[in-house]
């Protein structure tokens, strides 16, 4: 009888981490299904690599329900989840009203997502053949110092490190739930000169990271049948400038 493929779930991979995420592990032969909210370009290139794609928008709860069953639909088995899907939005305004749906919206994609989908894809989990198979949730290094430009973002992402312990010890042995935290990863394109030259010198390492770092923290977490519950912080050793 046929072994029924195992697959590995990226969320928000449309552009820049996750894509790459999902580049590099279908490369090295793994079955990989991708969630996406604007259609980029390159999302052509991954369905080329046989990469499934399935439009998200996790922004309403139906939303995150309909992905679930679409995951239910294309995946047998999965042998991980990578929640990357995220939204880096500041305070810019005093306006109560559109301070709490900011505070909602954080909620919703950092927290709310990784709650409903763990729960929601268990079973998925549960069926692949080596066991176990793995939860990452990406979160951010700010969630140990805060920050005074991203508070409720941070505080979102601090939501989803405690959902890494809590799902931690609810799934194992079966399941390892592992948080890697990066500091600062990619520049985005409108981070002036000034900008990334700041940004940089905020680690020890004075570099930004770029992308190989999470490829390989997502790599080491994903051979391992050990680690549980960690947060693998991927920083330069800006905890420590
Ligand atoms: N880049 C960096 O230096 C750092 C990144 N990180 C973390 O690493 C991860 C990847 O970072 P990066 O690649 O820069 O992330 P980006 O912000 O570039 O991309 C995030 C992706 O998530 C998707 N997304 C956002 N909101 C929703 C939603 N409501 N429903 C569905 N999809 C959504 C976006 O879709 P769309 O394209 O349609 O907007 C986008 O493709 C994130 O979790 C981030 O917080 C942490 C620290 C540093
Ligand atoms: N969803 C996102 N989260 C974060 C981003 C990003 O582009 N998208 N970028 C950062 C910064 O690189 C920061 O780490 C350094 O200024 C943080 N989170």
């Amino acid at each position: 009888m046929q072994k029924l493929k195992s697959w590995i779930l990226i969320t928000g991979a449309g552009k820049r981490i996750g894509f790459e995420l999902a580049k590099h592990l279908a490369s090295h032969g793994q079955n990989v299904l991708i969630s996406y909210r604007t259609f980029y370009p390159q999302i052509e290139e991954l369905t080329k690599l046989g990469i499934i794609a399935v439009m998200a928008d996790f922004s309403t709860e139906q939303g995150i329900v309909n992905f679930a069953e679409q995951i239910h639909h294309h995946c047998p088995k999965l042998r991980a989840i990578i929640h990357n899907a995220s939204d880096w939005q500041s305070e810019s305004t005093e306006n109560l009203t559109a301070l709490s749906t900011l505070f909602d919206n954080m909620m919703q994609i950092h927290a709310k997502v990784p709650y409903l989908l763990n729960q929601a894809l268990l079973p998925l989990l549960l069926k692949n053949d080596e066991i176990p198979s793995d939860i990452i949730h990406i979160s951010d290094y700010i969630v140990q110092k805060g920050s005074d430009k991203h508070l409720a973002y941070t505080a979102s992402k601090a939501a989803m490190e405690s959902l890494t312990l809590s799902f931690a010890k609810k799934y194992a042995p079966h399941v390892k739930v592992n948080t890697i935290a990066p500091a600062l990863i990619a520049f985005n394109e409108q981070d002036d000169e000034t900008y990334r030259l700041q940004a940089q010198q905020k680690s020890l390492m004075a570099k930004c990271g770029g992308y190989p770092e999470m490829l390989a923290a997502v790599d080491y977490l994903l051979q391992s049948k050990y680690v549980t519950g960690s947060c693998l912080t991927v920083n330069g050793g800006r905890h420590l400038k």
